[in-house]
């Protein structure tokens, strides 16, 4: 983690934790704490944007957020008011009762569906709330005045897989609905992700914060979505997002709620009443994993940073590694007659390993769902971006379309779904106009050509994307619809066919038109979504696997592009330059 927070685990695997309750933070952490709720001097960019009621939604009531009024006011507030969503799980009521001794009982709200045991609605504010359920929630954020909001509510990774659907729901519509509510309201809001948000093409001893991502779980798609919107909020709309990707947790006090890390819990149990264990898991099966104080501890740390400390909105955070047989040997040592047998279940052993390949696929619908260049973002190669990478879209397009890519992936590998995927460059075509990309230019720049013979440029002269001519984007979707399975190997394979500035293609179009006058005026928006996105693509995987080839260069695309329009223009009686 390269975090400017200065977090550390004190639970260290094989040592007894140094503090056993972590609710007194150090001095310098205390010192930390206060200006980073205090600091909005960071988040002023954020006052300029307008934002919807229910962003995703886009509905028509448009309010102003962010104003100064909002800032003076939040940052002469010093403690925040914050609701935990799903509190009632693992994590929730610990969380609580830290931040509670911090900043006192009733300025935190436990909430969850459930029924809360006696002790703990006993112990301070609780509410029912559904994440389903906006208005509810949006009720409760306003009624109460909260500020920073922990969304603990998820299914993981375990139970997930045995509801994909109910999994989808909670996982993916709830965050929306805290999203929006936290857009609204200015709230600090986190999101925890997880090591289940990597899959087998993730580095992993070890994964760093950023690196490829194609989980294998609906648990781990919905977490990268949880991490792509939250960051694409923060960088459009100033939101707050913080998210950590935690290990698997390991609490004392309470039970886990179905992921692949619980049997570290429940060996615990097990030593302690009947001597004896059945691991879910291989003897051998590695993980990322952390005491539950260090989790709250980090957690509450990490809500504390100032904007200013943060480089990333997602951090992974790591305490120890082990494996079933380690900790079954630690435990040894105080109890030396415990009996652990292996039984893996498929399910939770196969989940971040490469097994599900082995799945036999069925013979249901073969999709074809496009994705873009976009999909890329300012944290991927641009030169070339190879399939395989990281993907952190500044935009909602991208983002959108890095979640295609996932959740077909995953149906693919869990049900054998026969998803493909293309990453289709700009499209050029001169018999249909583009919809509002950013790559238009390169369609408009020849209908102007041959009207005006002038063109403005809304991309910088030497802006270089990846584009190609929409022959060979039909040719090579047919081509991979036509491929067997068995050529492929990825899902979601690149395109390429050239890269080209603005200046390149004018200077192309004037070997035929030489008086054509390009100016430029970039346009700030679509000129920051070219800048983030690759500037070629490397498709070698296509060209390999199911002999991708593109029939058009520049020039060629370039005499293709005028000889169509021109024929177009002439056919309708319109002037040709
Ligand atoms: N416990 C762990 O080892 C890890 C947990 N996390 C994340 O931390 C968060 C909290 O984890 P846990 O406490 O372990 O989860 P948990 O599964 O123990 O608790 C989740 C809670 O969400 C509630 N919930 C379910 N549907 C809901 C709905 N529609 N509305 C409101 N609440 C609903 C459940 O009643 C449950 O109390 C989750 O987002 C999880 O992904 C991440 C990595 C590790
Ligand atoms: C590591 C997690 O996210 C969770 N404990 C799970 O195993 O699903």
């Amino acid at each position: 983690m390269h975090a400017s927070t200065d977090w550390r685990p004190l639970a260290v695997y094989g040592r007894r934790p140094r503090l056993r309750s972590s609710v007194h933070l150090p001095p310098r952490q205390r010192l930390v704490m206060l200006p980073g709720w205090l600091c909005h001097g960071c988040r002023n960019r954020a006052r300029w944007h307008h934002l919807s009621a229910r962003v995703f939604s886009w509905s028509p009531r448009q309010i102003s957020r962010w104003d100064k009024q909002e800032s003076a006011e939040s940052s002469r507030q010093e403690t925040p008011r914050v609701l935990i969503t799903g509190g009632l799980g693992q994590l929730g009521v610990g969380l609580a009762q830290l931040l509670r001794k911090q900043y006192g009982t009733d300025n935190v709200i436990l909430s969850d569906i459930k029924k809360p045991p006696v002790e703990v609605f006993n112990s301070g504010p609780f509410v029912y709330a559904d994440v389903l359920d906006y208005k509810n929630l949006r009720e409760l954020v306003v009624n109460n005045r909260i500020t920073w909001l922990v969304h603990y509510s998820a299914l993981l990774s375990a139970v997930g897989e045995a509801n994909v659907a109910l999994a989808r729901k909670i996982n993916i519509t709830g965050l929306h609905n805290v999203l929006d509510l936290a857009l609204e309201n200015c709230l600090r809001l986190f999101v925890p992700s997880t090591i289940g948000a990597f899959g087998p093409s993730s580095p992993r001893d070890p994964a760093p914060d950023l690196c490829v991502q194609r989980p294998r779980t609906i648990y781990g798609v919905s977490k990268v979505h949880s991490e792509l919107m939250g960051e694409y909020l923060h960088h459009k709309y100033g939101l707050d997002f913080r998210c950590l990707r935690y290990p698997g947790i390991v609490s004392a006090n309470t039970q886990p709620g179905g992921g692949t890390t619980d049997y570290a819990v429940q060996i615990f149990h097990d030593a302690l009443s009947t001597g004896r264990f059945e691991s879910y898991l291989r003897a051998d099966t590695r993980l990322p994993m952390m005491h539950v104080d260090d989790c709250h501890r980090a957690t509450v740390q990490f809500m504390q940073a100032s904007d200013c400390q943060l480089s990333l909105r997602t951090y992974n955070i790591a305490a120890m590694s082990f494996t079933p047989e380690e900790v079954a040997q630690e435990i040894r040592k105080h109890l030396p007659h415990l009996k652990v047998t292996y039984n893996p279940d498929f399910v939770r052993q196969t989940i971040g390993l490469h097994n599900v390949l082995d799945l036999a696929l069925e013979n249901c619908l073969r999709l074809f769902v496009p994705s873009t260049i976009g999909a890329f973002g300012p944290s991927s190669p641009r030169d070339p971006a190879p399939d395989l990478c990281v993907q952190r879209p500044r935009t909602i397009y991208g983002v959108s379309k890095v979640h295609s890519e996932l959740m077909g992936e995953y149906l693919h590998h869990k049900y054998g779904l026969d998803f493909r995927c293309l990453r289709y460059p700009g499209i050029v075509s001169a018999n249909t106009q583009p919809g509002g990309g950013t790559t238009d230019y390169a369609v408009q720049i020849f209908h102007d050509a041959l009207s005006t013979g002038r063109f403005e440029s809304y991309l910088r002269a030497d802006t270089r994307l990846p584009m190609m001519h929409v022959d060979d984007c039909h040719r090579a979707t047919v081509q991979f619809m036509q491929a067997s399975d068995c050529q492929l190997s990825l899902r979601t394979y690149n395109i390429a066919a050239m890269s080209f500035t603005p200046e390149e293609v004018a200077q192309e179009i004037r070997k035929h038109l030489p008086h054509l006058k390009v100016t430029y005026n970039p346009d700030f928006v679509r000129q920051t979504i070219a800048d983030s996105w690759p500037m070629r693509f490397d498709d070698s995987n296509a060209r390999r696997d199911w002999g991708w080839k593109p029939a058009y260069n520049l020039s060629e695309l370039v005499t293709d592009m005028l000889r169509s329009i021109r024929e177009q223009r002439t056919k309708a009686g319109l002037p040709v330059s």
